[in-house]
């Protein structure tokens, strides 16, 4: 069967077809830098050929031109693999959040019905997910759609880091509460550490254009840095991150309009706002490198938040066994891993710094002597959805 996987990233956006139930990936694509004008990349490859298309510098201003490039290399391009797009059978989604859905979903009218409800919380992942799914539902009017909503992992998390300090009925009555994203991602991490052992207690950090630290015990979430809304946690591409709730009313006094102050918090922050420079790390590092205060000073909360959550992760589990790296920025950046494990050394963190410049792909970056073994692992999020997708009844 002919499974194809969504991945809708705050800034990318990537696809995977699987023939199932063997997991072999036959086809895939990625579009980085998603809704930009001139700087997008479109990449795709035959995995049965292991030829595929290469493109940087393309305009690709929204997610529908993105999903529409994909399709088209799929069935009608040089390295099509599909004789007609019917031919997949069923879609996964990594979907965000769905009132009331936690796991893996049929997605029919209820599950729309709850995506939309709780748009407020996600606004932007919960409207391309609406939109990608309107889009595919055009092309493909009898396939199955299952969502695999990104809470699932973090349902273990207990009551007491769960509940936030605001009246008790807002839990009871509107569901206020940390809820966690980054299921499909820290998941996978997860299930990587299972099948070495069953008793351990590991952090990891997921960095990309969203971004979060997940503390996990024995396999299962124990805390995340997200709170209820996706503007939580640490500072993201262009998302606040947590920020002093009080300084909504005060915004507002200083005469700032409901839509001013969402821009700010959820386009126009993040990395982007302090750098000024782009929501890309890549090209706030260059800038920083070549001088720019603003993006160095970016660089700098990132790093600071990220290790102020494993240290705060590190006492609440009480010891460290793995800490691990994964996502565009936890993958790629050798500076960021650096510099957040130069500031870990107190948990005696000791990087290979070799080992660390040189990795490509899982590898363990730490020194023989560190206590805590620092690895990177690239994540894939879409194996997951592809067997929950292909198992749904
Ligand atoms: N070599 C690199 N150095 C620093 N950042 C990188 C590097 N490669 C990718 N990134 C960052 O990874 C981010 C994309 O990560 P990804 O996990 O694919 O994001 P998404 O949240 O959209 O799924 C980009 O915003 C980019 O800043
Ligand atoms: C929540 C989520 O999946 O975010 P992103 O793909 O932007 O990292
Ligand atoms: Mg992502």
């Amino acid at each position: 069967m002919n499974v194809l996987v969504c991945n809708v990233g705050s800034t990318s956006l990537k696809f995977k077809l699987y023939d199932m139930p063997d997991c072999v990936v036959t086809a895939q694509g990625a579009v980085e830098r998603v809704g930009s004008d001139h700087d997008a990349v479109f990449s795709y490859k035959n995995n049965g050929t292991g030829r595929g298309t290469a493109a940087d510098k393309q305009d690709i201003p929204d997610y529908q031109t993105g999903i529409e490039r994909f399709l088209y290399e799929l069935t009608a391009g040089e390295n099509a693999v599909l004789d007609r797009v019917e031919e997949i059978e069923r879609v996964g989604f990594k979907a965000t959040l769905s009132k009331g859905y936690f796991g893996v979903h049929e997605i029919d009218s209820a599950v729309l019905e709850g995506m939309r409800e709780w748009l407020p919380m996600a606004p932007l992942h919960n409207a391309a997910y609406l939109k990608a799914i309107d889009v595919m539902r055009g092309v493909l009017p009898e396939a199955r759609f299952v969502g695999a909503f990104e809470t699932a992992f973090h349902r273990t998390i207990p009551m007491e880091r769960k509940i936030f300090g605001v009246p008790y009925e807002w839990y009871e009555k509107y569901g206020v509460q940390r809820l966690g994203y980054h299921s499909a991602s820290h998941g996978y991490i997860a299930d990587v550490l299972n099948r070495e052992k069953t008793e351990y207690a590991a952090i990891s950090c997921h960095l990309g254009g969203s971004c979060s630290v997940c503390a996990i015990e024995n396999g299962h979430s124990a805390d995340i840095s997200f709170g209820m809304s996706l503007e939580s946690g640490l500072i993201h591409a262009n998302r606040t991150g947590d920020i002093d709730c009080g300084m909504i009313p005060f915004l507002c006094s200083q005469g700032l309009s409901e839509e001013e102050i969402l821009q700010g918090l959820q386009k126009k922050g993040g990395l982007l706002g302090i750098s000024g420079v782009s929501n890309d790390l890549r090209y706030i590092i260059e800038a920083a490198d070549a001088g720019n205060a603003r993006a160095q000073l970016a660089i700098d909360v990132f790093v600071t938040g990220i290790v102020h959550y494993i240290g705060a992760f590190y006492l609440d589990l009480g010891r460290l066994d793995d800490l691990v790296f994964t996502a565009g920025i936890g993958e790629h950046s050798a500076r960021i891993r650096r510099l957040v494990c130069e500031k870990l050394a107190p948990l005696g963190v000791h990087l290979d710094d070799a080992k660390n410049e040189a990795c490509h792909g899982e590898a363990v970056i730490s020194a023989a002597d560190s206590k805590v073994c620092v690895r990177v692992i690239p994540t894939n999020e879409e194996l997951g959805i592809a067997r929950r997708t292909y198992e749904l009844a």
